[in-house]
């Protein structure tokens, strides 16, 4: 399992990293997430021992990475599909990563075959390969050491939507299994759909954290009417709150249930009520984070 305690990083006066905490459980995946430069990859970094913390702890299988003896064979790590060299293969690459671990040259094949690079792309350099290519190969080399818990900084970043689902299938696989995973994305549809956890990070701090299905109750309803604007009032002076919901109706803190009463009240006709789910996760998503969204700052 994966701790973090209280991990602050400041650049300057600028905190990267402020205060987090959060625990990633075996046998799940929990998501990271959080919109551009809120502070994922240096908190990733920092539970890597890559970059050291201002204060604060961060331990992998109850040690700091560091600690860890040969870690590549506990923790499969990829926190940037770049940080390779151009000039090898792809083959290469692993075979380094499979004799620095003290592995069997077999499992190189294996973690190709896997992640889908076939002999002839396994011998191209780096530098001709696609982004896709590139994080398929990240994640072959994260696997390569047998780990019990992977750290993946962005994993599905360039590749395709097959290439997602494949992703998908082989963190769900491996978590139930009983591994860790901590799975960092700045689009939320990215994780939602394999994370049992989520830990949301805006501006360094978490804003939001805990079971997918609980923040996913707790996400609200949407509905739509043929007068919003009287439910919505309607809705605030029952003390509930009513915001108009992304690609229209209205998104509301109230039960289902609540919201029909209210509309029964005062004769306003429904035509469509359901619990948000994803869509009001989305919706508070972009709430937890609007502070930070770069499209909201004034030019
Ligand atoms: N070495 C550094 N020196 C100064 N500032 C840094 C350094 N590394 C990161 N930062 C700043 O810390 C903040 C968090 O960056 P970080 O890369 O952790 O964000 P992120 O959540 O991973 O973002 P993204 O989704 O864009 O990858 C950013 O404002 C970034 O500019």
């Amino acid at each position: 399992m994966i701790k973090v305690e209280d991990l602050t990083r400041r650049y300057g006066s600028y905190a990267a990293v402020d205060s987090v905490s959060f625990e990633v459980q075996p046998g799940t995946v929990t998501g990271f997430l959080g919109p551009n430069g809120a502070g994922k990859s240096t908190c990733m970094r920092m539970i890597c021992g890559l970059t050291p913390p201002t204060s604060g702890t961060a331990t992998v299988l109850g040690k700091p990475y560091a600690e860890l003896p040969n870690p590549g064979r506990h923790v499969g790590v990829l926190l940037d599909a770049a940080a390779q060299h151009n000039g090898r293969t792809g083959r290469e690459i692993l075979t380094l990563g499979a004799i620095m671990m003290g592995l069997e040259r077999r499992r190189v094949d294996e973690m190709l075959e896997l992640v889908g690079l076939n002999k002839e792309e396994s011998r191209r350099r780096l530098r001709d390969y696609s982004l896709g290519m590139r994080q398929r190969l990240g994640i072959a080399h994260a696997l390569l050491g047998d780990p019990k818990v992977l750290i993946l900084d962005e994993p599905a970043n360039g590749l395709d939507p097959a290439g997602i689902r494949w992703m998908r299938g082989l963190l769900r696989g491996f978590a139930d299994e009983g591994g860790t995973v901590l799975l960092s994305s700045h689009l939320l549809h990215e994780v939602e759909v394999v994370a049992d956890d989520l830990v949301v990070i805006g501006r360094g701090k978490i804003v939001a954290e805990g079971a997918k299905s609980a923040l996913l109750s707790a996400a609200g309803t949407t509905v739509r009417t043929t007068d919003d604007q009287r439910l919505a009032n309607a809705l605030e002076s029952a003390g509930f709150g009513a915001n108009p919901a992304t690609g229209g109706g209205i998104h509301t803190d109230a039960l289902p249930e609540q919201v029909g009463r209210i509309a029964l009240e005062h004769q306003v006709v429904l035509t469509e009520l359901r619990q948000a789910g994803t869509a009001g996760l989305e919706e508070m998503f972009l709430q937890l984070t609007a502070a930070d969204a770069r499209e909201g700052v004034a030019a």
